[in-house]
């Protein structure tokens, strides 16, 4: 049973990701090497994570929570479990498909534990996006799958280091599809969610956000594709009168230079490999990935699931624990804003 004194501290439910990556390398690492000012409860099998410490070598005790109000304040190297069991014992770097339905139910159980309020963040270390989709089920995205458990008309991903943010109109979408998914509705709900969040989460009280064209030059004028002028442009035109601040289109090429991210407080890119890239150059491993527009507080890492790694010792939890530190803040704020 928690102690009275930890009970204002914010309960953040941590995912085991896909259990044949890093995801547990990195939660034992993250949880024995800071500590964190929440109670932490880890969606896991705990076979699975004794397994992973035992093959990389750490100390680490487990506490079973049957109850997340049970959990107490994170003491390093005290890792505390609300089990859930894997259909098969994961062997570290070999996907086993008959364990997706494991990963899925973690997700599931954070969402709705969360959505009771329950949980006050979910931080959620990578899954492989592939071997789920291996059993039939259509998972592009955790962004895609809260949206939809949350009913969420409109989500955005974000993903943030020290020095800038990269936001998305579109996420998880094939190249070939996304022209036509960049529309007067998109850029809209996207934008309005964007800059509503950098205000209340990030107390940004006028965000500036330069938005990138979709194609070169942002389009040459209308010579190298005609979004911009047929949509782009009148959309953030109808948008800057409501009162958004918004600078561009500008050439995605030129639009991540100091010259403008200086002055910004977010860049907009129109699809997930135009401005994710930048942002992991400027800061991978140290990068938060987080999903704006749900009712729930969700973070998570800025890399996948990097199988060549786990079990190895070489996975790197900096990230996670970024994703942690900004769920444990953005819960804080939560509550400071609700009252
Ligand atoms: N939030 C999530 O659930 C995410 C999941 N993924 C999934 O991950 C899977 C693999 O994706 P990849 O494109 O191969 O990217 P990846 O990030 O797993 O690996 C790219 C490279 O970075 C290295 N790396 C990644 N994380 C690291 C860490 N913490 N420490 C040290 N080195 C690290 C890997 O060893 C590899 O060389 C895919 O199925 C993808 O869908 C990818 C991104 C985010
Ligand atoms: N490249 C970032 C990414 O794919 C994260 O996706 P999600 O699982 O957080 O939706």
């Amino acid at each position: 049973m928690a102690h009275a004194a930890t009970t204002t501290l914010p309960i953040i439910a941590i995912t085991s990701g896909e259990p044949a990556g890093i995801g547990p390398d990195i939660i034992l690492k993250a949880l024995i090497e800071q500590a964190f000012p929440a109670r932490l409860v880890v969606l896991a099998d705990p076979d699975l994570l004794l397994d992973r410490a035992n093959t990389l070598g750490l100390k680490v005790s487990f506490e079973h929570v049957q109850s997340a109000r049970d959990a107490g304040k994170h003491q390093q190297g005290v890792i505390q479990v609300s089990p859930i069991r894997q259909a098969k014992k994961t062997v570290a770097g070999v996907l086993d498909l008959a364990n997706s339905p494991y990963v899925l139910e973690t997700l599931k159980q954070a969402g709705e534990g969360s959505l009771r309020g329950e949980f006050d963040a979910i931080v959620t270390p990578p899954v492989h996006k592939g071997i789920l989709c291996d059993t039939g089920v259509h998972f592009s995205g955790h962004t895609e799958f809260f949206q939809a458990q949350c009913q969420s008309p409109h989500v955005v991903m974000m993903l943030a280091t020290e020095a800038m943010k990269v936001a998305l109109v579109t996420t998880h979408l094939p190249l070939k599809d996304v022209s036509v998914a960049i529309t007067e509705e998109s850029i809209s709900l996207v934008v309005r969610a964007l800059n509503k969040d950098l205000q209340i989460k990030f107390g940004i009280a006028q965000p500036k956000i330069l938005v990138c064209g979709l194609n070169p030059h942002a389009g040459e004028d209308g010579h190298l594709g005609r979004e911009e002028i047929d949509t782009i442009i009148p959309t953030l035109n109808k948008l800057r009168l409501e009162g958004i601040d918004l600078i561009g289109p500008l050439p995605a090429d030129t639009l991540f230079t100091p010259k403008y991210l200086d002055e910004a407080d977010c860049a907009l890119a129109m699809y997930h490999d135009q401005g994710l890239p930048v942002l992991k150059y400027s800061g991978f491993g140290n990068a938060v990935n987080i999903t704006l527009g749900l009712p729930i507080i969700r973070t998570s890492v800025d890399h996948g699931t990097a199988i060549d790694l786990a079990g190895t010792g070489k996975a790197n939890s900096g990230s996670l624990k970024v994703a942690i530190q900004h769920a444990i803040n953005m819960a804080n704020n939560a509550k400071k804003f609700s009252k």
